[in-house]
């Protein structure tokens, strides 16, 4: 999977980003052995990697060579805080340097998706993409790393208890449809039978890459995409790209006899488009690039979550002396005694007619008894302290993603425009609180080291306190969403760009509204129905 000596000419489909995305619909589309598919990934392939291939040593990849190395802007709800976003810049992308875990979205946050206008992008068909992905329809290997270690049964069971005692049921089912709330077992993308990393490269990438049709560069970086010229009918059509390979000494243009598939990711999707002069003219005026397609919505409804992590000193236990590190459970709740109804009245009825699609849609979910408000975690660090991380499910907030420059080279503006929305920071105040209290729990508290245990705060210091340490989770999503053009789409229900024939996004851009915990499992699902309706299946 590296750079030829001579560069190639022409592909049916030129994929741009051997990401998570990428590999998807690159796999898909070459089992069809009568069509070419070519894919472009900037980084090296480094799937033997042990920083990669060891589940436990992916905090050592943000950062590293592998990383895209992203910074988000000074945020004025974070205090003016700036802070990295990483993304992956190997082969396999964002899904061979993440944190592995898998958490299916919820059926109410996918309707949502047709609700905002897009017939036909519901749960019940994604879910059926998701169950196409992994263990055995699809590639992607998964198991439950911390039910597997006897050891972590104490914790996990008196975890399950604690949320139980609050009216949660507990479900094993790894896809659910009702209720969202509630407790469910940590699943990861680890391989149970080699206990590896299985991430787009190894599972779609490696068997895509058998096949005579399909070629994949890496070290080939998309500069930007070439349209016919002039457009026939108002639509262009894309034709080809310009890449820059590691050993040419110029740019190249590839020919697209089909299509071009963008799956660059949620920074660098738009970011090309952009740089091809797909955007807010405004932009692309701010820096001489010409204007081949108008759209505001390019770089736009970007989001993405915020957390919060609690550390949480272990008492020294029997039951906690053969805790493995790592994550251990999760939880999707809501706060009590309907506060969340409460502060949604408080905070959208007003301006609910007026408000955007999104903003409608997510009051609409959280209106619903069962569906989640916030997502909890609970992680083992490698000494005798556990970790409580809250992540807030519908963030109402959203920003922007924009070139900063003309130069491919050059990092885009990162702007998510956290705590925007007041109703953020209501929400994840009172959940904040709440997480305070879970150690104290009656089936948890001999777990923990109460000595240790932070005394509550009153609402505003939480709020002050959560500006001065909430950090950037890293699922962003949305910059070129699908979405009807008059709402801010930048894609059709096809996965079309506004105003072109052949260019299609696949990625965690076309997100309309982000999934309620971790995106990658809605990445696969999403990219495995591209792949159909690329197709035509
Ligand atoms: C550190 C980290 C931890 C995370 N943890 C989790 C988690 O535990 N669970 C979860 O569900 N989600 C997690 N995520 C998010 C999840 O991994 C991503 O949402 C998902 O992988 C995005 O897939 P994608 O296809 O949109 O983009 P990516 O997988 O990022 O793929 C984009 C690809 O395009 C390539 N590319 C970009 N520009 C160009 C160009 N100009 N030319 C050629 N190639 C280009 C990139 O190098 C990359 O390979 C995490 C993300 C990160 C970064």
């Amino acid at each position: 999977m590296d750079s030829p000596s001579s560069p190639l000419k022409t592909a049916d489909y030129i994929v741009v980003g051997g990401g998570t995305s990428g590999l998807v619909v690159a796999n898909r589309l070459s089992e069809d052995a009568s069509v070419s598919v070519l894919v472009l990934e900037s980084g090296p392939d480094r799937t033997t990697d042990s920083r990669i291939t060891d589940p436990m040593a992916w905090p050592s990849l943000s950062g590293s060579e592998l990383d895209w190395q992203f910074t988000i802007v000074s945020q004025e709800g974070l205090d003016g805080r700036s802070q990295q976003h990483p993304a992956g810049h190997v082969l396999g992308g964002s899904s061979a340097i993440n944190g592995l875990a898998f958490v299916p979205p919820s059926a109410a946050g996918l309707n949502a998706w047709e609700q905002m206008g897009n017939p036909g992008w519901n749960w019940e068909t994604l879910s059926g993409y998701l169950q196409r992905s992994f263990n055995g329809p699809g590639p992607i290997r998964l198991s439950s790393p911390a039910l597997a270690q006897e050891g972590n049964q104490p914790l996990i069971q008196a975890w399950n208890a604690a949320f139980s005692d609050q009216g949660y049921a507990h479900t094993s089912e790894l896809v659910v449809e009702n209720p969202t709330v509630g407790t469910r077992p940590y699943t990861a993308t680890i391989d149970p039978e080699c206990a590896r990393r299985s991430s787009a490269d190894v599972a779609y990438g490696a068997v895509a890459a058998q096949r005579s049709n399909l070629i994949i560069l890496t070290a080939a970086t998309v500069h930007r995409i070439v349209f016919d010229s002039p457009a026939v009918g108002g639509q262009h059509r894309a034709t080809g790209v310009w890449v820059e390979l590691a050993d040419h000494p110029n740019p190249q243009l590839v020919h697209a006899n089909q299509e071009v598939v963008l799956a660059a990711g949620v920074f660098q999707t738009p970011k090309l488009l952009e740089l091809s002069g797909v955007g807010d003219p405004a932009v692309l005026a701010a820096h001489n690039i010409p204007v081949v397609i108008g759209n505001p919505g390019v770089g736009a409804n970007l989001q993405n979550h915020l957390m919060a992590i609690l550390p949480s000193p272990l008492s020294q236990i029997p039951e906690t002396r053969d805790l493995n590190p790592g994550l251990q459970a999760l939880a999707f709740v809501r706060l009590d005694d309907q506060e969340d109804l409460r502060l949604l009245d408080q905070f959208l009825s007003s301006d609910r007619s007026a408000a955007s699609e999104r903003t409608q849609a997510i009051g609409s979910i959280l209106a619903i008894p069962n569906e989640a408000s916030a997502c909890v975690f609970l992680g083992k660090m490698p000494g005798p302290v556990a970790l409580l991380v809250l992540i807030p499910c519908y963030p109402l907030s959203v920003g922007h993603t924009h070139i900063a420059s003309a130069d491919p080279n050059a990092k885009p503006n990162i702007d998510p425009q956290f705590f925007s929305h007041p109703l953020d920071l209501e929400l994840m105040a009172r959940h904040w609180q709440a997480l305070q209290r879970l150690p104290i729990a009656p089936s948890l508290q001999k777990f923990f080291d109460r000595g240790a245990a932070p005394t509550e705060a009153s609402l505003e210091s939480t709020k002050a306190a959560l500006r001065a340490a909430a950090l950037t989770t890293h699922h962003a999503c949305g910059s070129a969403a699908m979405l009807p053009l008059e709402k801010g789409g930048v894609v059709d229900t096809t996965l079309t760009v506004y105003g072109t024939t052949n260019l299609r996004v696949v990625d965690a851009s076309i997100f309309p509204l982000m999934p309620h915990a971790n995106p990658m499992a809605t990445v696969y699902a999403v990219a495995e129905r591209a792949a159909d309706i690329l197709r035509g299946l």
